[in-house]
């Protein structure tokens, strides 16, 4: 599983800095999307192959007793129950403040590892600025500059170090694997219970450590899936029941884990912008995405036309995934949701052979052609495949760094049209050569 790096520090102190550098490759691999909004506290980062979920706890007061300072300081004690490693932040330029005292209180008190960083430290004597916080007495000091990016990737290296663990297999006989979430209340655990309930639950894989998530196979008309375990839900017996507050870091982790995510909708309330956050992951992790609008039993027709309505002006950038009108608790509706999770699976782990590809490429180009930036004319040359779960498509050519997010957009539809990829998202990454001699001909 990922491991989860929490970010902790009184205001002002260059968390939400350190949060944009430890998460900016992976957002820079998603073209702009329009109407996508992200959640600037979580994020997922990208170290080689090596994937970790991001929290930024700004806002958190150990001392506030109620009102909006509160609140945050609940989610932040929150993430740091569910941290793997706390990287506490404090100001190499400001200097130990009593405020850190108090934070650094807390945090010996969390029972996870903890890493002291000090950050603005560029241009600065490196065992000078870490010497004043020694004090904390939470070891060796980490001096950084999230601003200019000195000492970063080092501060990862040492975070990440405890959990180098092997990949996990893929068993391809298992099926999709398939993980259902969504806000508190939508109606999760009555649609896994729907899901399985009717099937025998075939085996139950009990977690040998906290950080592993909990999977059940399930079989359905002769196909089989693996639920992976999601936010707020515990097996209680036979059934599924929310024991436990919602949590975004297991929505995230559940979310990296799956290839199809079920994204549940509960139509008698408005989208509400957590909703949107929770796709806006799905999108980020580029997971195929099958949406449930769920609760479709308990609404009017009005509401029915509202609940469209208000899903095509907030969740527009959705548009590559199925919608299904169901209601988890009469079980109505969730076969033909099955077959899009099926469908969306088959299309995240599609193959796509190279002539066709560069076919289709040249056929867009024909259609119309990148627009000229400058003196710069991208030149488009080839594709191949290099990747699936989201299937990635590899352009080559020169001057690419040129081509428009609006002309990205129109390719990844061309490609998906093409290869009738339904329910997964599709990205392009470009690799231009530099050598002038390519330029030529
Ligand atoms: N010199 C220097 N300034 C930095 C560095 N990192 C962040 N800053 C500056 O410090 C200020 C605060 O940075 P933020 O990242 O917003 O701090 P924060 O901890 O997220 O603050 P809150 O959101 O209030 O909790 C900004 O003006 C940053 O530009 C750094 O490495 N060096
Ligand atoms: N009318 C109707 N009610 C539903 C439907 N699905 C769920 N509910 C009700 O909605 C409420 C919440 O359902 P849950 O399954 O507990 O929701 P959840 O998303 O798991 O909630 P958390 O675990 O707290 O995040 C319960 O009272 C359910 O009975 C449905 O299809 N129709």
């Amino acid at each position: 599983m990922n491991p989860t790096i929490v970010l902790v520090g009184r205001p002002n102190v260059g968390k939400s800095t350190l949060f944009n550098r430890l998460t900016k490759t992976r957002d820079a691999l998603v073209a702009d999307q329009p109407g996508l909004t992200r959640d600037r506290h979580y994020g997922i980062g990208r170290v080689g192959e090596r994937k970790y979920l991001v929290v930024d706890t700004a806002g958190f007061d150990p001392v506030a007793k109620d009102g909006i300072m509160h609140e945050m300081a609940r989610q932040a004690e929150q993430a740091i129950a569910e941290a793997d490693v706390l990287l506490f932040l404090v100001d190499g330029r400001a200097g130990l403040t009593p405020h850190d005292e108090q934070i650094a209180a807390r945090l010996r008190r969390a029972g996870r590892p903890v890493l002291l960083v000090v950050n603005k430290s560029e241009g600065m004597d490196r065992a000078m600025v870490g010497a004043d916080f020694h004090a904390l007495g939470l070891g060796e000091p980490l001096v950084v500059s999230a601003a200019h990016g000195d000492g970063v990737r080092q501060l990862v290296d040492i975070a990440l170090a405890p959990f180098d663990d092997a990949p996990e297999d893929d068993d391809a006989d298992a099926g999709p694997r398939v993980a259902v979430v969504g806000r508190p209340n939508v109606g999760k655990s009555t649609l896994v219970n729907t899901l399985i309930g009717e099937e025998r639950v075939i085996a139950f894989d009990m977690p040998g450590t906290t950080r592993d998530a909990i999977a059940i196979p399930f079989e359905r008309q002769g196909r089989h899936y693996t639920l992976i375990d999601t936010a707020g839900l515990r097996r209680r017996g036979k059934v599924f029941e929310a024991v436990e507050k919602f949590s975004v870091i297991k929505t995230l982790q559940a979310i990296e884990q799956c290839n199809v995510a079920v994204l549940v909708l509960d139509a008698a309330q408005d989208i509400s912008e957590q909703d949107a956050h929770i796709a806006g992951f799905v999108l980020d992790a580029g997971r195929a995405l099958v949406v449930a609008v769920n609760k479709w039993d308990d609404v009017d027709d009005y509401r029915r036309e509202r609940t469209r309505e208000d899903i095509a002006r907030k969740l527009n950038f959705l548009d590559f995934a199925r919608f299904h009108y169901v209601s988890a608790l009469k079980a109505e509706g969730i076969g033909g949701l099955l077959k899009s999770v099926d469908a969306a699976y088959a299309a995240a782990m599609v193959n796509l052979s190279t002539p066709r590809l560069t076919r289709t490429l040249q056929a867009a180009l024909a259609k119309q052609a990148p627009p000229r930036h400058g003196v710069f004319r991208p030149k488009l040359r080839y594709a191949h495949q290099g990747g699936s779960n989201p299937p990635v498509v590899v352009i080559h050519g020169s001057a690419l760094e040129h081509v428009p997010a609006s002309y990205v957009r129109y390719l990844e539809r061309t490609f998906v049209d093409a290869f009738k990829l339904q329910g997964t998202p599709l990205r392009i990454q470009f690799r231009t050569s530099h050598n002038p001699y390519a330029e030529k001909g």
